[in-house]
């Protein structure tokens, strides 16, 4: 049996818990979970307690976050880090390139080097703020023909929001195992160490770092108690371990850097858990999408799925937002998005199909970057037929595209600057709007 098919019999019929920013627990043999407290004098089966936080001890119970492993041995139980090559890898600050107030746009990456796994994979477009300061976010693309296997990775600098486009992932966590197929996300919390294996040959896919606050629900207001991503569909893994010992290399990013030690044993050897500082996945299918039932295009904030919030209401450090099918009904209204410039800076990738403001060029693995008050909107094509269109209701489903919207604007890598994927033409998509005016 390949690798990919061994990993698609462990993935099916997953157990999960269910609810975004629950006090889960969960023990993978009876008994491992101490009760009514959690360090007793001897924790219970031999195994050692451990407090992993997401926060501050004291930060508000709202943003409060922690977990309490319990685990075959302590992870203090390591030797030294060294530092190791970042390969694709880069993180914030990003002074690699001056900011482009151009819009920009890349095809999908080639194709991997045959033995390349999620980890060697990750390549990093851009970002924004610091990781030593915990503010700002970066956007990784990943490409990958290769289970990681004997080492584990593990990101101190942010979480990360996976976004498969192609080929589905098996996520081996500290709190169990997660599958997230294209069409579905999967988020491993500061710090938690994972392993990816593949469900199909090849995986690729989007990455967001945030180095910012942990990705919540938005706020409903005026919609309500229910809507846009439910809760109670985001799903956490049950506890799962590994009782490995052999050497694992763990992997740590910390501070833009990538460093490693080799362990004699697989840190992914948690018996039991509880807390809230947890991995989880949503299926972006399951999103409510709620819309205009009158007139206008409303702002893309009503598609947010997960915000980092900063402290100022309202400002995000980064939005998750998905463009999912949905009906279109607005009466005398342009409906695809409008012409606009935005403070806020707009990462757009495509999961599958195509994306209602691009006739063209916008392509599945591919994306656009609109950094802050750049100019854009319907492409020449889009507009044409929009502005022509007879106004029935319509339903767009023939495709899923997302953003990460951010605060700041988006510096890019190097590499980023110079691929040979970056498509030279792109302002051309506006290029022959013509002149209407009739006074
Ligand atoms: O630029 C984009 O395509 C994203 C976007 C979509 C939308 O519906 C309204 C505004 C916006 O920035
Ligand atoms: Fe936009």
């Amino acid at each position: 049996m390949s690798s990919s098919e061994q990993a698609r019999k462990t993935a099916e019929g997953l157990a999960y818990l269910s609810g975004f920013g629950n006090e889960h627990s969960s023990e993978a043999v009876p008994g491992a979970l101490p009760v009514g407290r959690n360090s007793p004098q001897r924790a219970p089966l031999g195994l050692y307690a451990e407090q992993l936080s997401g926060s501050a001890f004291t930060e508000p119970r709202t943003a409060n976050r922690r977990s309490w492993l319990y685990r075959i041995r302590p992870s203090a139980a390591h030797p030294r880090f060294t530092r190791i090559d970042n390969g694709g890898l880069r993180g914030a600050p990003f002074t690699e390139t001056v900011p482009d107030p151009n819009r920009l746009r890349w095809d999908p990456r080639p194709e991997p080097a045959a033995g390349t796994d999620f980890l060697d994979g990750l390549w990093t477009l851009g970002g924004n703020g610091d990781a030593t300061q915990r503010t700002g976010m970066a956007i990784h693309l990943y490409a990958a023909d290769t289970a990681m296997t004997d080492r584990v990775f593990s990101d101190a600098d942010g979480e990360l929001l996976i976004v498969p486009e192609d080929g589905g992932l098996l996520l081996h966590t500290e709190f169990g195992l997660l599958r997230a197929e294209p069409g579905e996300v999967a988020l491993i919390p500061r710090g938690v160490r994972f392993r990816v294996d593949l469900l199909d040959e090849t995986a690729r896919g989007y990455v967001c770092e945030n180095y910012g606050a942990p990705f919540t629900l938005p706020d409903l207001g005026p919609i309500g108690a229910n809507g846009l991503a439910n809760a109670r569909d985001f799903l956490a893994p049950v506890a799962a371990y590994e009782d490995v010992e052999r050497p694992v290399r763990a992997v740590n990013k910390f501070c833009g850097n990538l460093w490693a030690a080799t362990l004699d044993h697989s840190p992914l050897d948690v018996v039991a858990w509880h807390g809230n500082h947890v991995p989880y996945v949503y299926d972006l299918r399951r999103f409510n999408v709620l819309g205009s039932i009158s007139y206008d295009h409303p702002d893309p904030s009503i598609f947010t799925v997960l915000t980092s919030p900063s402290d100022t209401p309202g400002l995000a450090g980064v939005d998750f937002v998905v463009f999912a099918p949905r009906w279109l009904v607005g009466e005398d209204t342009f409906r695809p998005p409008y012409f606009h410039r935005n403070v806020m800076s707009e990462y757009m990738g495509l999961i599958e199909g195509a994306y209602d403001a691009k006739a063209e060029g916008f392509v599945p693995g591919g994306g656009s970057l609109h950094n802050m008050m750049s100019a854009h909107g319907p492409d020449r094509d889009t507009f044409e037929k929009a502005s022509a269109a007879e106004l029935a209701p319509q339903k767009v489903d023939d495709g899923l595209a997302f953003m990460f919207e951010t605060r700041w604007p988006v510096t890019l890598t190097a590499q980023a600057e110079a691929a040979e994927h970056v498509q030279d033409d792109y302002d051309d998509v506006w290029q022959g709007l013509e002149r209407h005016f009739r006074p």
